[in-house]
């Protein structure tokens, strides 16, 4: 952390000596056949091929090892806009994806740094508009019936857009109603009418009522005591109580519990072991325990520690008291009287009602430790070696094929670990949290929402001004 010696031109010895496994012998295979799973036998075929790669690396010349970090920029937005303009055959199966897509295309292009044309822009809002339900949320495509997750991928498409026209186009009145229709009385929220209930749904709920400024205490009663519940032994959150910890909803249940200011009631130590340690020889991130590497949990795994680190206050705190006395803290203060929300180190005056406007404070004014949890400059090596495609987008893992979501996904992670040394989430790195050259860097995000910040301030001036102003 720290101590990690990393600079653009000349790369660091210990990214390089990571204790990568030898490659395996295919005899190994056939000598204990009974030891092996198939996830075993995929897991080191994966590693024989990463390590592969870190060997080329390990012995180019300085000018080639640039060149293999190097961000292709270029290609990654021809790659985009062509996903915008014109879509083959196989992209049938996402067709209730569609808002999705606009999501992870605009959201690539921004952490690029890259515009869009007006008229791009204005056939974007009226798609989503034919998405948008009169009852309230966006459904996958054009009267298709509501659903959280295009909901939420539709708003931060519309916010990244940025315009007052992608602002205002949103029926807020009704997307509140369409929320509390997704309420279940067990606290969480449920994907759509009828449908599943699960972290997935209160994040993406929870995501949009607070950036829209459309939170209340309706849509949040309930919800901490869900998620804890969803808090696995292992110290990730799992889908739904009872399940297995998994990167992404533990990226969705912190967020959701930061959101609605109960974030102490997460056990954060051991949250923040099992996200460590979910890091591997290859650099990146699984999604969870004994499973394979995945370019996309750069920002599951890799977002919820950048989100921990302006946490940290409230972890160590956790650890000086028992575990069972955490269930005990009250959402206001805890027990001696001092409150374990996002520490404001100016003492400000933070805010009105509890869990009203969060986003902002915790981007503020929270404190942020300026030292990862997580190898970020590792990481960036997995994104940069691993996952990137030279001709344009990412992909999971080596052998994969490029796709939009992993695109979006592997962006935001090499955002989060380039920013990960900064100590407000804007400033620029120094050149030790950087692998590649400095023109590697991308727009900073809000790691709650994984919107551009510049278009998260934008969004909050209109929505929270116009409360103020009084016309919701
Ligand atoms: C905002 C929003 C909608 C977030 C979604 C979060 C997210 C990525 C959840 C993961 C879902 C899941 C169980 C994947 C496991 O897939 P797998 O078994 O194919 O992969 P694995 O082997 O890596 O676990
Ligand atoms: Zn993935």
């Amino acid at each position: 952390m720290e101590s990690s010696p990393v600079s653009s031109s000349s790369p660091p010895s210990s990214v390089f000596s990571f204790d990568l496994p030898s490659a395996p012998h295919s005899s190994d295979h056939d000598q204990q056949p009974s030891l092996r799973t198939v996830t075993h036998l995929e897991q080191l075929r994966v590693e024989e091929k990463v390590a592969e790669i870190y060997r080329i690396l390990n012995d180019a010349s300085p000018h080639t090892k640039t060149i293999m970090m190097e961000l292709w920029r270029d290609n990654h937005i021809l790659f985009l806009s062509r996903g915008l303009n014109q879509l083959g055959p196989n992209f049938r199966i996402l067709d209730a994806s569609r808002p999705w897509l606009c999501y992870w295309i605009i959201h690539s292009m921004s952490l690029l740094g890259e515009s869009l044309d007006i008229e791009v822009e204005n056939s974007i809002i009226e798609f989503l508009s034919h998405c948008e339900d009169k009852q309230g949320g966006y459904g996958g495509g054009p009267g298709q019936m509501p659903h959280l997750a295009t909901t939420y991928a539709a708003v931060n498409t519309l916010i990244t857009l940025g315009s007052d026209a992608a602002l205002s186009s949103v029926n807020r009145d009704s997307l509140h109603k369409f929320l509390l229709r997704m309420k279940d009385s067990s606290g969480a929220f449920r994907m759509h009418h009828a449908g599943e209930i699960d972290v997935r749904a209160c994040y993406t709920a929870i995501s949009v009522a607070s950036i829209l400024n459309i939170m209340d205490s309706e849509l949040v009663v309930g919800l901490g005591d869900y998620i804890i519940r969803c808090q696995t032994y292992e110290g990730g959150i799992a889908g739904e109580p009872g399940s297995e910890a998994h990167g992404g909803y533990t990226f969705c249940g912190l967020a959701t519990m930061v959101l609605i200011d109960e974030v102490d009631r997460l056990h954060l130590p051991s949250l923040i072991d099992w996200v460590v340690f979910r890091q591997g020889v290859e650099c990146g991130f699984q999604g969870r325990t004994n499973k394979l590497v995945d370019g996309c949990y750069s920002f599951w795994q890799g977002g919820s520690l950048s989100l921990i680190q302006t946490l940290l206050p409230i972890a160590e705190k956790q650890t000086q008291s028992p575990l069972t006395s955490i269930e005990h803290q009250t959402l206001e203060g805890n027990s001696d009287g001092s409150t374990s929300q996002v520490q404001n180190p100016e003492n400000e005056d933070m805010g009105t009602e509890k869990g009203d406007d969060i986003g902002f404070r915790f981007i503020r004014m929270g404190t942020r430790v300026a030292a990862p949890l997580f190898h970020s400059v590792a990481l960036q090596q997995y994104v940069l070696l691993c996952s990137q495609v030279l001709e344009g987008g990412f992909k999971d893992k080596p052998g994969a094929h490029r796709d939009y979501y992993h695109t979006c996904y592997c962006l935001s992670g090499l955002c989060v670990s380039q920013y990960s040394f900064s100590k407000t989430p804007n400033s620029p790195p120094p050149s030790r949290a950087m692998l590649g050259p400095y023109s590697n860097l991308l727009e900073p995000i809000h790691p709650l929402y994984n919107v551009l910040l510049d278009k998260f301030y934008r969004a909050h001036e209109f929505f929270f001004g116009m409360k103020k102003r009084g016309t919701i």
